[in-house]
């Protein structure tokens, strides 16, 4: 991808910066909400959030199935009509602006929409000038990525041939055909095996390093901390917290041990919750989960408070601090992960 660097940075220039408000964040976001109407009731799926993404950052947000964060997607990307709040993309506001917007945006979704029956270069140039290219332009540009996204040997395949890592790399490239001040990544690596997934990843650093702004979605905890200078923690449509991955476990990320015992301990919650450094204990039946800043010496004391109770403890998990314990911290729930991997780009 060697050049892209250049390329990205001049394309910011190119448009003076950004609108009407140049010089401003990349992306802003004030109280953003969207509420569904089904036949089946209301879906509060975004509940006032606020995000603001600096030009060139790599932003993540991250959350569990049915979080929010598609719509939110979709709210900034012009695709989904808010119902409250409001938000800016380069300066330009999603509502009233919303051809402003999609000039300067890219945006890759979680499904396949490629041409599979059209070859590889003729899917990118289509796409030039659907977004108003020149077919020139359209075609100098296509050639160029392919060279960038070391797709230039498939040039001519169709696309339905390619591999799942070629067909996602054409994805990212059919995206930056028009030089998009801000790439919008739904989950761009669902569905894909491991190894395709850092694979990935390598490309995304690449054009994070080059100047990029790029937001990602994700419910995979370790690509938001392999890829993203932050994060914004979103569960049922609440902006939980936003910050960079290291601070987020420096503020939140406790030590989380689980106790299981062979009957419910009704004294232990109360125990632990005198001891020094614990944030939270809940319990339900056996189970018994500590939050602590002051792990040392726990197991024992988890030993004798039960044994106090008449319960065994049978089994011990520790949760040392990661984003998964950040979650589990401001929650008070476990990071599930339902549908990963079950949904395919292909
Ligand atoms: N068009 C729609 N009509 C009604 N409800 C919807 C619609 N789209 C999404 N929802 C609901 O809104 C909530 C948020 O969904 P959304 O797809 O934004 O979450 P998500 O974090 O992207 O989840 P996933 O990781 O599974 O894609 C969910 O409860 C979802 O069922």
């Amino acid at each position: 991808m060697s050049g892209q660097a250049v390329e990205v940075r001049r394309a910011g220039h190119e448009s003076g910066g950004g609108g009407p408000a140049g010089g401003t964040a990349a992306i802003e976001a004030r109280g953003l909400r969207k509420t569904y109407t089904p036949p089946s009731g209301e879906v509060h799926a975004v509940q006032g959030v606020d995000l603001e993404v600096g030009r060139g950052e790599f932003f993540g947000l991250l959350g569990p199935n049915g979080a929010g964060k598609s719509t939110t997607i979709g709210m900034l990307t012009t695709l989904v009509t808010p119902t409250g709040g409001s938000a800016r993309v380069s300066g330009f506001d999603v509502a009233r602006d919303p051809l402003e917007v999609k000039r300067r945006i890219g945006v890759m979704g979680q499904f396949n929409t490629l041409d599979r029956e059209l070859s590889v270069i003729d899917n990118l140039e289509f796409r030039g000038r659907y977004v108003g290219m020149s077919r020139a332009a359209a075609r100098a540009r296509a050639e160029h990525l392919l060279e960038q996204f070391d797709l230039a040997d498939r040039r001519d395949a169709e696309a339905a041939q390619l591999s799942g890592g070629q067909m996602r790399r054409m994805m990212i490239a059919r995206t930056l055909i028009n030089r998009p001040e801000v790439l919008f990544l739904d989950e761009p690596t669902a569905g894909i095996d491991p190894q395709t997934r850092i694979n990935l990843w390598g490309v995304l650093r690449e054009m994070h390093a080059s100047g990029q702004t790029v937001l990602l979605t994700t419910h995979h905890l370790d690509e938001a901390e392999a890829l993203c200078e932050r994060v914004a923690i979103i569960d049922k449509g609440v902006v939980l917290a936003c910050d960079s991955v290291e601070a987020l476990k420096k503020a939140h990320g406790d030590t989380v041990i689980t106790a299981t015992y062979d009957v419910e301990p009704p004294g232990v919650p109360e125990a632990l919750r005198r001891r020094e450094g614990v944030r939270a204990v809940t319990a339900t039946g056996g189970q018994v989960r500590v939050v602590t800043t002051r792990p040392e010496g726990l197991l024992r004391e988890l030993i004798d408070a039960g044994a106090a109770d008449g319960a065994d403890l049978l089994d011990i998990t520790t949760l040392r601090p990661s984003l998964e314990s950040v979650f589990l911290a401001l929650t008070g729930r476990e990071y599930r992960n339902d549908h990963a991997g079950h949904r395919s780009a292909r």
